[in-house]
């Protein structure tokens, strides 16, 4: 499990001055624009009329299936080989992004990555987390959020909550306020949408927090914010999930669980940034921040579509499925039980949340990535009921699905053993895995809206189509 290399690309034990001038992800940026924006425009101005597909009565009636009319660069997902980052696979970010002593690469990095499409360095990286905990250190964090999540009835969703949460935060962007106060032009909105974003991103690990101690803990912290953390380290501790000294360490984690917990996050929260833009909480974002409204909005979109069960939410409806059929079902081996529990599944005309998937048609690669991490601490996890089943299903669930003929990927996708692994170190709460994911989540989609406003896109307004328009075309035709 430790590499060599990764002890070298460890920059938490390696935190000295640096001499090399200080630049920061804008500034960066910033040097990047100019050769970019000329490469859209000539396609913009050169090449409108060049076709990219078709659309047919079969785009209009089943979700706009592969039509391919979504501006978005950070990450592409293939059927047969699921998602790259800037052409690089799980396995390659891996290996180059800079992460910790385990090889888990830092959301700080693949943050730099998708914003630049560099590789960052070390240092770049560490100067990223340096400006990301500041920005959302407790004295920056705005208390009017903190107050109407207080506010809300204990019960209340906590994507709900997350939704509003975000929301709220609106109050604070800085391109709302200098838009309405008239003080930007359209060449400089990228900035205070790359400002808006960068703050967003920082104050989720606290938003989090708040969700979760409500829901577990009457609203009293789990654990504290510091400055010195990086981010996925200041959700652990927040949760009260690490047994450092800023961590209530609530559920007991030894020192092995709890490095192991925190590599779980940052493993999660590192592969589920983005897949491509037509996801429906990616589209959502984009969707709304072409008419203008502020990244917190914008994301806040993104969020209440994350919070349907056939997207993000299957999340925790996989664990609510796992620990419910645990219940029923004499031993997680048992293949015959198992089988006839998902037939009662299907024949009841329900989905079996974690398969299937919109474009992909082998199991996801960010499923696999996740298996192998319980696969590498058999010790940890060989006597959890949850996560036997888990990995058991994904051998049985294929061959029904297969069999029940209805759904185009009979196979695993990445919410099927995600929640499960964080339920097994003490998430106990059912219905809030998804809100980890929509911490992962807004770094794709954000880092493309900075560059839709720097590629200067319009409004999206596509046509729509009704049913009497399009028997006319099939009938006249
Ligand atoms: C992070 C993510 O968003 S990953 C996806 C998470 N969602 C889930 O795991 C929920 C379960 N899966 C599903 O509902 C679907 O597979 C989706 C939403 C992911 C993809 O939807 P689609 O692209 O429409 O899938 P597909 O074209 O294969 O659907 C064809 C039929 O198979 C059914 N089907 C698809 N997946 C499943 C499943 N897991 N269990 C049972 N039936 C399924 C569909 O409901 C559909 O039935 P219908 O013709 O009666 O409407
Ligand atoms: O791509 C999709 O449609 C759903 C998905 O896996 C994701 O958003 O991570």
């Amino acid at each position: 499990m430790l590499r060599t290399s990764s002890f070298i690309r460890h920059f938490f034990s390696t935190r000295t001055a640096c001499s090399v001038p200080r630049k920061s992800l804008k500034e960066t940026l910033k040097e990047l624009i100019p050769e970019r924006k000329e490469k859209f425009l000539k396609l913009k101005k050169n090449y409108h009329n060049v076709e990219i597909g078709r659309i047919t009565i079969g785009s209009v009636t089943t979700g706009m299936r592969g039509n391919k009319s979504i501006f978005w660069e950070g990450s592409t997902v293939d059927p047969n080989k699921g998602i790259t980052f800037h052409g690089k696979t799980i396995g390659e970010c891996q290996q180059q992004l800079p992460g910790d002593e385990f090889g888990y690469f830092h959301p700080e990095a693949i943050l730099w990555y998708l914003m630049t499409k560099q590789i960052p360095t070390s240092q770049q990286v560490q100067h990223l987390t340096e400006e990301l905990a500041e920005r959302g250190s407790p004295k920056n964090f705005p208390e009017l959020t903190s107050k109407i999540i207080d506010m809300l009835p204990p019960d209340t969703h906590p994507m709900t909550q997350l939704a509003i949460g975000l929301a709220s935060l609106s109050r604070n962007s800085k391109f709302a306020s200098n838009y309405q106060r008239g003080l930007i032009s359209k060449d400089h909105y990228w900035e205070d949408t790359l400002e808006d974003s960068l703050n967003l991103i920082s104050f989720l690990p606290i938003l989090t927090a708040k969700i979760y101690s409500k829901l577990v803990n009457g609203g009293k912290p789990l654990g504290e914010f510091s400055v010195k953390n990086d981010w996925t380290l200041n959700i652990c501790s927040l949760l009260g999930m690490s047994n450092g000294v800023h961590s209530s360490n609530h559920c007991n984690l030894n020192n092995e669980q709890s490095k192991d917990f925190l590599s779980l996050m940052r493993l999660y929260t590192g592969i589920h940034v983005d897949h491509e833009g037509g996801n429906v909480s990616a589209h959502a974002t984009h969707l709304v921040n072409s008419a203008l409204s502020d990244p917190y909005l914008s994301y806040s979109s993104g969020i209440m579509g994350l919070a349907g069960p056939l997207h993000g939410l299957a999340a925790q409806e996989v664990v609510r499925f796992l620990v419910e059929m645990n219940s029923r079902i004499s031993s997680p081996q048992n293949t015959g039980e198992i089988e006839e529990y998902l037939w009662n599944i299907l024949n009841s005309k329900k989905v079996i949340p974690g398969y299937g998937h919109a474009v992909l048609r082998i199991p996801d690669p960010r499923f696999t990535t996740m298996l192998k991490f319980a696969q590498s601490r058999t010790t940890e996890f060989e006597n959890d009921e949850n996560v036997i089943l888990m990995q058991k299903l994904s051998t049985v669930v294929p061959d029904i699905l297969k069999e029940h003929g209805k759904c185009k990927n009979p196979f695993p996708n990445v919410d099927s053993a995600s929640g499960i692994l964080f339920h097994h170190f003490g998430i106990k709460d059912l219905l809030f895995f998804t809100v980890i994911f929509g911490c992962s989540r807004s770094i794709g989609p954000l880092t493309q809206l900075v560059w839709d406003r720097i590629y200067g896109l319009p409004i999206e307004r596509p046509k729509s189509i009704s049913l009497t328009t399009m028997q006319n075309l099939c009938y006249q035709s």
